[in-house]
């Protein structure tokens, strides 16, 4: 059983027709976009807004219809995929870079669920390296005032000669801490840093998380 399929595919019950929805990034998310194009080959009316060019590019393949946020005043659902998970359902995401996009998608949103597999809930979050996308300009000084909050940084990589580029033209710092024992306080002071411009932490964001076991298990949390 595809834990990730399964948990994609049930959070897409949620949308309505006439909605607009937030589509994630990401193998998980993946799942979601693919029942969605389904759908809305079958008759379902949506529009939705994608979180990265990949996503976007998905969604065209499937003939979803997209707008942008000049042509609504909300979303009412956003399906996204996580790195980790913590028991009160603050996250780390960006995994695949698009932690930008994604978080002002899910600010924008009534409700915003989660997608994953078992093996991304965590007792503590940072075990999963927290991406941090910074701009090109000041990387340097930027990179010491994120280590002076006590952990390592690693200039993500696209391959072995070229620095991974954002959908928005920055950079993304993978942030290695000992451990997030508070993440609103992390989120704050890393947001506080000019060069950043925004991480990967997503706190108190997350309504409902829905894991998919691989023994076909479903599991729902909540707020
Ligand atoms: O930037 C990428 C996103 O935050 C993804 O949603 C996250 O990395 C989880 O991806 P996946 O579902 O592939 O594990």
């Amino acid at each position: 059983m595809n834990a990730k399929k399964l948990a994609g595919e049930k959070a897409v019950e949620q949308v309505k027709e006439g909605m607009v929805v937030g589509l994630g990034t990401g193998s998980t998310a993946y799942w979601a976009v693919q029942k969605l194009g389904e759908l809305v080959k079958d008759g379902l009316h949506i529009k939705a807004i994608p979180t990265s060019k990949s996503t976007e590019k998905l969604a065209i393949e499937l003939n979803i219809p997209l707008v942008s946020f000049s042509e609504i005043n909300e979303i009412d659902l956003t399906i996204d995929g996580a790195d980790e998970i913590n028991p009160t359902l603050d996250l780390i995401k960006g995994g695949g870079g698009a932690l930008l996009r994604e978080k002002i998608v899910a600010h924008s949103s009534k409700k915003f669920v989660v997608i994953a597999d078992e093996s991304k809930l965590v007792n503590h979050l940072g075990s999963f390296p927290l991406p941090v996308e910074v701009t090109p300009f000041g990387l340097d000084v930027t990179k010491r005032e994120i280590q002076n909050l006590r952990c390592n940084t690693i200039l993500r990589q696209s391959d072995a000669s070229n620095i991974f580029i954002t959908d928005n033209g920055n950079y993304i710092l993978d942030c290695y801490f000992e451990s997030i024992i508070d993440p609103s306080i992390i989120h704050t002071q890393l947001n506080m840093i000019p060069g950043v411009v925004e991480n990967g932490l997503f706190v108190n964001m997350a309504e409902q998380v829905i894991i998919g076991y691989n023994d076909g298990r479903l599991k729902v949390l909540e707020k």
